[in-house]
């Protein structure tokens, strides 16, 4: 059955949304406010329903015919049909309606979109899935299913020209395949398994290369991890290490906070869930006290390599919901940059236990970034000000610095 549908807006997730004739809201992909959609359903609910587009009764003005071939069935883009122009806007207001909804802030203070200096090609690294014919591919929108793809415009330029060439054998609990570009053109693939079996592959160019399997990881050519430069630092980035995908943005974020926060020889700063150090390597000179707090083993040993020239640097190996109610340490800037779920209730309360003056979250999910304001609002922490990264054009994803200030 279908129905139409007017769309009125954008929310969070990369859906258009719609009231459909009986009130409920309708949730569809690949359309944009001003427009009327035939929709299919494939989802019912009580309250909404969920649509799949099958033909755009009247397309909005702004649309623009997307770049990539696999648009509107690869789960990676969802706002290829949308100038750039047109995609900052709508990430910006979806961070400002998730503040004022979710949080309970009435206009709450956001600052205009930082834009990606690269709209295409901005990816240092690029994860595939296998299909059940072995080639690489994308899971595609709304599920897991795993299609194969031909070209993908956001890898950086150097990744296109490499991962057409990899010739995999199809492996049983082979679960992904990631690729990452380091300076100097290097390339290091790291293969994801659940099984014991190592997996062959070749290539007609020189890589490094690693399999990341349950238990442990063994380095098949090459070595276990390449350099990136973030403002002419590098950092030492292991298979495994989370590291910022968009190399420029990571900089502008590192600026940002550098701009903001009064760090001082008597400051301690306390940075949480920091990776392999990106700004502890910044901020750590300019303070007294930089004492960071890590769950991933290889990301902690990247820490410590990419810290190693400071004396003044402490590195807690742990979950920040554990290690942070049992820390000794009264910091006066707290740096949060937790994974998409966001702080657990016993890392946000051990937070405001230690009552820093100043609390920086950096955030990829406005969701849970606007529920755990909410808490730290209540808890007598101010937000000052949210300022929206654009990291990922042409997908739904959003970065957020937010600056809180103890209240009392
Ligand atoms: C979004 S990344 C940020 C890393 C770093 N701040 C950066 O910008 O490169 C989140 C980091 O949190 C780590 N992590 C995930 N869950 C954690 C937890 N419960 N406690 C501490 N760290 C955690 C991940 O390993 C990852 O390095």
């Amino acid at each position: 059955m279908t129905q139409e549908v007017e769309i009125t807006g954008m929310v969070y997730g990369g859906d258009g949304f719609g009231r459909l004739a009986d009130g409920r809201a309708a949730f569809v992909p690949f359309v944009l406010p001003g427009e009327r959609a035939e929709i299919e359903f494939v989802e019912e609910k009580r309250g909404h329903v969920r649509g799949r587009l099958v033909k755009l009764v009247r397309p909005a003005a702004m649309r623009i015919q997307p770049r990539c071939p696999h648009f509107g069935v690869c789960g990676g883009c969802h706002y290829q049909h949308i100038p750039y122009a047109g995609q900052l806007t709508f990430k910006e207001t979806i961070v400002r309606e998730q503040l004022a909804r979710i949080a309970g802030i009435q206009d709450p203070p956001v600052r205009p979109i930082i834009p990606s200096p690269l709209e295409w090609n901005y990816r240092n690294s690029v994860q595939f899935h296998l299909d059940p014919q072995g080639k690489l591919g994308y899971q595609a929108a709304g599920s897991h299913r795993v299609v194969a793809i031909r070209e993908c415009h956001l890898p950086e330029e150097t990744l296109n020209q490499a991962w057409p060439l990899l010739d995999l054998e199809p492996l049983p609990g082979l679960e992904r395949i990631d690729l990452r570009l380091g300076a100097g053109d290097d390339l290091l693939l790291a293969l994801e398994g659940n099984g014991e079996a190592m997996p062959e592959f070749s290539v007609d160019f020189p890589l490094s290369a690693v399999y990341l399997g349950p238990d442990r990881s063994m380095v098949l050519a090459g070595d276990d991890g390449l350099v990136i430069e973030v403002l002419d630092k590098p950092f030492r980035v292991t298979a495994g290490s989370f590291f910022q995908v968009n190399t420029q943005q990571a900089g502008a974020m590192v600026k940002h906070l550098l701009e903001r926060l009064p760090l001082t020889q008597d400051t301690t700063l306390l940075d949480v869930y920091c990776g392999v150090g990106l700004f502890s390597a910044f901020m750590a000179p300019l303070v007294g006290r930089c004492v960071g707090v890590e769950l991933s083993e290889s990301a902690c040993n990247d820490y410590a390599a990419n810290l190693d020239d400071r004396d003044n640097v402490e590195l807690y190996v742990g979950a920040a919901e554990i290690v942070l109610p049992a820390l000794d340490v009264k910091p006066d800037v707290v740096l949060v940059d937790p994974p998409r779920a966001g702080l657990e209730r016993a890392a946000l309360d051990a937070i405001m236990a230690l009552a820093p003056q100043i609390l920086a979250y950096v955030s990829c999910d406005p969701a849970t970034l606007a529920r755990d304001i909410k808490r730290l609002t209540a808890g007598g922490y101010q937000l000052v000000e949210a300022t929206p990264f654009d990291l990922f054009p042409q997908t739904y994803h959003i970065e957020t610095i937010a600056l809180m200030k103890w209240n009392g």
